[in-house]
């Protein structure tokens, strides 16, 4: 069949390779703008063993694909020709690529004369997400797929890590990200081994953890987590792009930080991150319902320590309408007693209503994350970040994973914010997180290569959500 300008493609059933039973569903143009571009994309309906034995099949023909933007092809003449299946360029070796449904096959974009679109597109950048099957990948891979996270001009690769529980519940994820059309999602790979799927990835977004069962001892489920954390960061180390930038939500998410950091040398410290930006959102969403604002008239919020109970929301250093917040909200009272406490127990006050953890509002923070990452902090402001502690300028005990007042150039770099007032009653509190750190860090010594590993952790410390 030749390709023909803008007409629609229609070759239902047609059977490509009748004994695996593959099938062109359809292929279609689809237009995007004003039809400046036509992408034809083949579905094709095969159960994950058909593509694996159709890919080794094109692999041995010589088919390439490439989705990748700066490798834009032109379209495939579909009469006569080959099945159009192979493998993207998924960062993996030819013999590790498993990719996904429509993602496997060649979607070959052709440009037309007055087409400039994907010529601005940047070079793809590829995005692991760990449990990617779980309630807050659920919401976030359709947001970086959109291009809300990374920007509209930002071709974007997923690689979804699962494991073999999951591996069907992924493929669904697939066919909803195949049915969103989102034009600036070139690929998405699927796969349960660490080593395959963390290849080349540009950031890593660590959330899949185990969740603390009833009766599990808090130091169990470090432990359980730690693991697994710990092996993660040897595959980053092994295969991802060597500036890989790596957001941990896992909980307990600061030390799963440390611990991913300390198994992964050849990636800078800098470059890993516990979320904390979730509860800095929270903070700012009570300062400006107590002050009768809207919410980004509250800036200058950080969240100090650890993402458990002990976090310190800062509304010393909080700015509203660009004025201290002590002088906006004078109930200093209200600030210390039902502002802190409300902050720091707010996921297991969800979890009560909802019955289960925030997952939608992690998302929207986990993209609130990165954004502040890759556009320079307006002037003046910071973000929340857990970071390494080593050589910070508040006197934190080094080698800590510690959330942070944080300014960025839009680099993906960030620096820590200096000289805020720190009074006592922030100091104090402070300190009460950094030992509670400092505790889960000895607990994990056995996972981050220090010796005598030993668990005393502070009884009355806890996640978020286990109030
Ligand atoms: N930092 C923060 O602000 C927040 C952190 N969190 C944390 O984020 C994490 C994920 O939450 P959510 O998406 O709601 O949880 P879900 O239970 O919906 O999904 C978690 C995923 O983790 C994976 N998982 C479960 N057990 C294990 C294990 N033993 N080893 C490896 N992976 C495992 C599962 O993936 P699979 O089936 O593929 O194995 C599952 O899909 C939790 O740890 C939660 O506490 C939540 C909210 C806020
Ligand atoms: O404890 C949890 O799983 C949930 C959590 O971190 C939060 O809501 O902040």
């Amino acid at each position: 069949m030749a390709y023909i300008g803008k007409t629609i493609f229609n070759i239902d059933g047609t059977t490509i390779h009748s004994n695996l039973s593959i099938h062109f569903n359809f292929a279609r143009s689809a237009f995007f703008g004003r039809g400046k571009w036509v992408a034809r994309r083949l579905r094709i309906a095969a159960h994950k063993e058909e593509l694996v034995l159709v890919q080794k099949k094109n692999r041995q023909a010589g088919v390439q694909c490439s989705v990748a933007a700066s490798a834009i092809q032109e379209p495939v003449a579909a009469a006569g020709a080959q099945p159009v299946v192979a493998a993207p360029s998924s960062g993996m070796t030819p013999e590790e690529r498993e990719c996904f449904g429509v993602f496997c096959v060649t979607y070959d974009l052709k440009e037309t004369d007055d087409d400039q679109r994907s010529k601005t597109w940047k070079k793809m950048v590829r995005v692991l997400v760990s449990g990617a099957a779980g309630m807050i990948a659920n919401h976030l891979l359709f947001k970086l797929a959109s291009g809300e996270v990374f920007g509209h001009d930002q071709p974007i690769a997923l690689n979804l890590l699962g494991s073999e529980k999951s591996r069907d519940a992924l493929e669904g994820v697939g066919m909803e990200l195949e049915d969103c059309l989102f034009p600036l999602l070139r690929e998405v790979n699927i796969g349960t081994d660490p080593i395959e799927v963390f290849r080349d990835v540009d950031w890593a977004l660590l959330i899949g953890a185990k969740p603390r069962d009833a009766g599990m001892e808090r130091a169990d489920l470090l432990d359980l987590n730690g693991k697994i954390f710990a092996e993660q960061g040897k595959a980053l180390n092994a295969v991802a792009s060597p500036d890989v930038k790596v957001l941990v939500v896992g909980n307990p998410c600061n030390t799963n930080a440390l611990i991913a950091l300390k198994n992964a040398p050849r990636i800078p410290s800098k470059n890993f991150h516990a979320l904390t930006r979730l509860d800095e959102n929270r903070a700012k969403c009570q300062l400006a319902l107590k002050a009768g604002v809207f919410y980004d008239n509250v800036s200058n919020v950080t969240i100090w320590g650890n993402h458990s109970t002990t976090q310190v929301p800062d509304f010393l250093n909080a700015r509203i309408n660009g004025k201290p917040a002590t002088d906006v909200i004078t109930d200093h009272k209200w600030l210390e007693e039902e502002f802190t406490p409300r902050v720091q127990t707010r996921g297991g006050a969800l979890i009560q209503k909802w019955g289960r953890s925030s997952a939608a509002s992690t998302a929207v923070s986990i993209a609130d994350a990165i954004k502040s990452l890759v556009t320079p902090t307006p002037e003046g402001d910071w973000f929340s970040s857990g970071v390494f502690t080593t050589g910070n300028p508040y006197g934190i005990a080094d080698e800590l994973i510690f959330s942070m007042p944080c300014r960025s150039k839009g680099d993906g770099d960030y620096e820590i914010v200096p000289d805020l007032q720190i009074d006592s009653y922030l100091y104090e509190r402070i300190k009460k997180s950094e030992n509670e750190l400092l505790a889960e860090r000895k607990c994990m010594a056995h996972l981050i290569g220090d010796d005598n590993a030993y668990c005393d952790l502070p009884e009355d410390t806890t996640l978020p959500g286990e109030q």
